[in-house]
């Protein structure tokens, strides 16, 4: 933990779709600091559960895969992030729905997320570290200089979720994905370890009424404050 302290960090938590993943990665570039999407890492775990054949509630197998995940995440010349879990290209496959439910499933084992943890708190590099997540601002990196929690309901959520595969030409259903989302958002709130939920510093947005530029101006202006920019 000492390590981290002189460390830049912004945290960015909160429910799936509220939006951070975007606005991880524009603050990202705007203020050029590294990016963790700490998601990733759970739904890769999950991946590798499946490929496998290790079921999703084998606590302690599941914990020895988090362990030793073979992962790398690449940047291409263009700035996208490849990921690559095992040797296999899984930066489209690891997004799906299915993946993600997985991910909620081995996210709530205490065991799986110890043995993230660290492999975490090392994306914490100069000049600073934009952290995604559930727990980022309360586990994760508690000392960090600024905590944000973005919010939506839970229909706005569904709807942006349903409109992004709509625009990639994926069929959905919208009621499908509130199910889904709420049942996420049920398993997420509600463990007993790292539940999702703001830390009490935490700066928080709800964000149903606002654009993605809105939201990002907030988030530049808080981080403006803090003197961060
Ligand atoms: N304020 C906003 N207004 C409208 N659409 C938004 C807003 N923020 C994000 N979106 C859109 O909502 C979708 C989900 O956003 P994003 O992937 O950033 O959410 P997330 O919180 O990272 O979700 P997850 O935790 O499941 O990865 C994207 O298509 C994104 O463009
Ligand atoms: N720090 C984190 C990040 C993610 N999770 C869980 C929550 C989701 O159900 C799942 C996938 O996350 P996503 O890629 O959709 O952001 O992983 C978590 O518990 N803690």
């Amino acid at each position: 933990m000492s390590s981290q302290l002189n460390r830049k960090v912004i945290t960015v938590d909160g429910p799936s779709g509220s939006g951070k993943g975007t606005i991880c990665r524009l603050l990202a570039q705007e203020l050029g600091w590294h990016l963790l999407d700490s998601g990733a890492l759970y739904r890769l775990t999950a991946m590798a559960a499946r490929h496998h054949g290790v079921a999703l509630d084998d606590v302690e197998s599941l914990q020895v895969l988090a362990a030793h995940l073979d992962v790398q995440f690449r940047t291409d010349g263009q700035d996208d992030l490849k990921v690559i879990l095992e040797g296999e290209e899984v930066t489209r496959s690891m997004r799906t729905e299915e993946v993600g439910a997985d991910a909620s499933l081995v996210a709530a084992l205490g065991p799986v997320r110890q043995a993230l943890l660290q492999r975490q708190r090392d994306f914490a590099q100069a000049p600073g570290l934009i952290a995604d997540g559930r727990d980022m601002g309360t586990v994760v990196f508690p000392e960090a200089c600024l905590k944000i929690y973005l919010d939506a309901s839970a229909e706005e959520r569904a709807q942006r979720r349903y409109n992004q595969l709509i625009s990639k030409g994926l069929s959905a259903s919208l009621d499908d994905i509130l199910s889904d989302i709420q049942a996420r958002d049920d398993r997420d709130m509600n463990r007993p370890v790292s539940p999702l939920k703001p830390a009490p510093e935490a700066v928080i947005l709800d964000t149903t009424q606002l654009t993605i530029e809105e939201v990002l101006e907030v988030v530049l202006d808080q981080a403006k404050h803090k003197g961060l920019r």
